[in-house]
This record gives C-alpha cells, sequence and structure tokens, in this order.
C-alpha cells in the first residue's frame, strides 16, 4: 500500500459572486469557472505543461452541452491542455466534495497536485425540453424518410412546446429547500431575532474582510465585479427585522425572509491542492493541510423530519459527530468554523443539534469570521471551494498551529464536512 501523504491547499481563487439575473446574466458556468481557474494559473505560474495533476469540479445546474465542465474549462483556460480533468456533483456539497477527491489522490500518491472547484448560474439554468416532445424529436432523427419524419413531427402538440424549468425544490417531497428549511427552523425552534443577527453579522465581517483587504488575492475581478454583489455592508438586525416572511408562511409565525436567506447567485470558486514536496519545489508554503472529511445522508423523506433530526439541510449534524469520534476532537479543538449559510435557521438548528448530541457550543466569535454566504450569496458548487480557500487563508494568518472545521449541508439530505490544520 502507498504511504498516505499530507494534502496542502495552496491558494484559492474566485470570481466575486454576483445576484442572479444580473451582471452574469449571460456568463455560462465554463465562462466563470474559466476565470476563476485562470486566477489561479496566473497567481501560481501554472501554464506549464504536466504542473496540474488535473481539475476537478462540477455544476449543479448543469447543461447538456457541459457535459465534462471540467475538461472543457481546461481546453479553454491557460492550463496545459493536456491537462485530464473530470465533474463531480453533490449539490451544494459539490465544491468541497472535489476538494476531497483531488486531496484523496494526491494523499495515495497518484498526482501531485490538482485543482477542484465549481461553479454555477441560476441565470443561465437549463431548460429542460418536454418529455414527449424529446421521444418525437428522436423519433424524427431516427426517421428513414421524409414521410416518415413529417409523420413523427406531425404529433407534436401546442402543449408538448412548454419547457420544463428547474425548481429549486427536492423531487421527492415538492418543497424549495426554502420550505424544507421552514420545516426545521419550526422544530427546533429557531427564533426569527437570531437569525436575522446571524446575517447582519454575516454581512458586516465579510465587509470587514474586504476593507483590509483579506480578498485581495483569493477574489479576482468578472464582468465589471470586484466584490460580492449580495453584500449589504449596512445590513443591521433592525433593516433585517422590517422583511416579511418568505418561507413557511402557512404555518404560524414564519421566521425566514429573503435576508437571512440566501439569495440565488451566479458564480465560481477553485482551490490548488498539493502535495508537500510539490509546493517545496516551487517554493510555496502551504495556507493550511487538509486532515480529515466525512459525508452523511439524512432520510428527510421518511425520517423523524417533524422532529427536526432528519430535516433536509441536517446531515452535517450526523457528519460533524462522526468526523470528530473518528479524529479525536472535540470542537474545543478548533480555533475557527466555517459553517455555509444556506439559511440562517439552518446554521442555529445545526448548533443546536451538535449541542444535543452532546457537543461542546460553537464559540460564535470562531464561526464565520469573514462573513459567509449569505453574505457572499451562494453558486451552489462554488461555495465549498470558497469556503476551503477563505478558511486556509485565515488559517495561515494565525500565528502558531491551528485548525478550522468547515460543515455544508446539500440538497438531497446530505452534508459534507472537513478539517484544516495549520502546523
Ligand atoms: C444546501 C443549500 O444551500 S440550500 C439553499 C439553496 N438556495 C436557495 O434555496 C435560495 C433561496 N432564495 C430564494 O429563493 C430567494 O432569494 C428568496 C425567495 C429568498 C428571495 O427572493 P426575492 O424576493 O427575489 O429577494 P429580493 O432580493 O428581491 O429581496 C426581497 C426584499 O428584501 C430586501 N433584502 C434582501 N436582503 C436584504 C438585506 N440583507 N438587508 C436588507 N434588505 C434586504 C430586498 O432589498 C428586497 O426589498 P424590496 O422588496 O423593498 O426591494
Amino acid at each position: 500500500m502507498p504511504r498516505i501523504r499530507r494534502v496542502a491547499i495552496v491558494g484559492g481563487t474566485r470570481i466575486p459572486f454576483a445576484r442572479s439575473d444580473g451582471p452574469y446574466a449571460t456568463a455560462s458556468n465554463q465562462e466563470m469557472l474559466t476565470a476563476a481557474v485562470n486566477g489561479l494559473v496566473n497567481r501560481y505560474a501554472l501554464d506549464v505543461p504536466g504542473v496540474v495533476g488535473e481539475l476537478v469540479a462540477g455544476a449543479v445546474l448543469k447543461h447538456s452541452r457541459d457535459f465534462n465542465l471540467a475538461r472543457e474549462t481546461v481546453l479553454g483556460s491557460k492550463l496545459d491542455a493536456r491537462t485530464p480533468a473530470y465533474d463531480i456533483q453533490q449539490a451544494c456539497g459539490t465544491g468541497l466534495q472535489a476538494v476531497i477527491a483531488a486531496a484523496n489522490k494526491i494523499a495515495l500518491g497518484q498526482t501531485e497536485s490538482a485543482i477542484a472547484g465549481g461553479a454555477d448560474t441560476a441565470s443561465d439554468a437549463p431548460l429542460g425540453v418536454n418529455d414527449r416532445l424529446r421521444r418525437i424529436l428522436l423519433e424524427a432523427r431516427r426517421a428513414k424518410s421524409t414521410g416518415d419524419r413529417l409523420k413523427a413531427l406531425a404529433q407534436i402538440r401546442p402543449s408538448h412546446l412548454i419547457p420544463e424549468i428547474p425548481r429549486n425544490a427536492e423531487p421527492r417531497t415538492g418543497l424549495s429547500m426554502g420550505e424544507h428549511a421552514a420545516v426545521t427552523a419550526r422544530a427546533w425552534g429557531v427564533e426569527r431575532e437570531a437569525q436575522d443577527e446571524l446575517a447582519a453579522t454575516s454581512h458586516q465581517r465579510l465587509a470587514a474582510a474586504y476593507e483590509r483587504g483579506f480578498f485581495g488575492d483569493l477574489v479576482v475581478p468578472f464582468h465589471d465585479l470586484a466584490r460580492d454583489q449580495n453584500l449589504r455592508p449596512d445590513s443591521t438586525v433592525e433593516k433585517l427585522a422590517a422583511l416579511k416572511p418568505v418561507f413557511g408562511t402557512d404555518g404560524p409565525d414564519p421566521t425566514m425572509t429573503a435576508g437571512n436567506s440566501t439569495p440565488l447567485t451566479d458564480g465560481a470558486a477553485v482551490v490548488l491542492l498539493a502535495s508537500e514536496e510539490w509546493a517545496e519545489a516551487r517554493g510555496l508554503e502551504p495556507l493550511a493541510y487538509l486532515t480529515a472529511y466525512e459525508t452523511a445522508a439524512v432520510d428527510f423523506v421518511r425520517g423523524d423530519v417533524a422532529n427536526g433530526e432528519d430535516g433536509l439541510l441536517m446531515a452535517p449534524a450526523y457528519a460533524v459527530p462522526r468526523m470528530l469520534a473518528r479524529t479525536g476532537l472535540g470542537i474545543e479543538d478548533f480555533d475557527l468554523f466555517e459553517i455555509h449559510e444556506a439559511f440562517a435557521s439552518q446554521v442555529l438548528a445545526t448548533l443546536a443539534a451538535w449541542e444535543k448530541q452532546g457537543l461542546a457550543p460553537v464559540d460564535r466569535d470562531r464561526l464565520n469570521v469573514a462573513g459567509s454566504s449569505l453574505a457572499t450569496g451562494h453558486p451552489f458548487a462554488a461555495t465549498g471551494a470558497r469556503i476551503v480557500a477563505t478558511l486556509a487563508k485565515l488559517l495561515a494568518e494565525r500565528e502558531g498551529p491551528a485548525r478550522g472545521l468547515i460543515s455544508i449541508c446539500a440538497a438531497g439530505g446530505q452534508g459534507v464536512t472537513a478539517i484544516l490544520e495549520r502546523t
């Protein structure tokens, strides 16, 4: 068996995230991912044949033309065209799962370096063709004569022309992510004030991080944007308290608003991972090391959803305790925490679930200290790479050894978590 090697996070880049149907409305996943990859290539001089082992990336909302988005991105980027690439998809966990897949190969000595991440655009979402129309068109394409082709096409009815628009909803329940989160919020008794406070803090901390130049080397401008468009430095609890509820409005006292939920977002983010030897040979000091990861899933269709245990976005409540048990670590062993903010209520329910399982409370001063998805926005597949790059740099800024925990919930009832360390 090969010796397991330490996997270094060398750096990350992303384009500023934009609200959907805004400045990136005409940009494709491929263009955005290419811009993020080129940001890394420029920064670390990666336009040298053989220097990058492979690109692992994904998108949740993907056109059929992007059947291998990662490989097409390589071919359109400054990377050597001989760089292999493949796609990966685990909903909002995609970016982190791409990092994990790349890390596994480096750890096993199967490659020396890799780029991992993702892109998503709700502006350029793929529209599906009605199933009946698709079958008729395929039948017409297979027809051997013009007569047969016309006969096939004659079956088309006006109702077949209605496109299938992707919904931000779970196929098995028909509920949107927000509606699912509202059920969980109610089950855990998560209050509106606490959600608005978390959202305001996210905006204030992201603004402060931009202000002190933290994102200077992490964010590369794209389409005239230099920072996340969703960021509202003036977000206060008072302003957020004035917004009307948008999810869970069919029950009493709904608490979730546009301000304490992530907006639909376009963007891309990538991370450069490598063996220690690779980094050292190039004089690059790793920001941090990826030392553990875990995934979990909940049965949000038949499980204990009403009591909150198996809520759609609650899988990290299982993944994190498992990861801690496996590594022999406790919450108190971490300097920083990064919990993806799909919704403020889901962060608060996750924290409550960890405590219910006997984990120590997370110190809020160590949580999402440079802001998170409520402020940056959340282009589904890009979020994991954004978080890895942010946490790695935050750890690198600290004096001495430091450890950080990442927790990401994903559609489909899944959770992807990881530990980064600086020694
Ligand atoms: C695993 C996962 O990650 S699951 C998560 C996946 N992501 C999602 O499901 C996305 C969920 N989000 C959504 O569907 C939409 O963004 C919604 C429904 C929440 C809101 O959509 P919209 O109504 O279009 O939001 P919009 O941006 O217009 O905001 C509504 C109002 O709130 C205001 N607002 C929003 N955020 C803030 C803020 N931080 N501070 C102050 N006001 C705010 C807006 O200015 C707007 O005010 P106006 O009506 O006076 O213009």
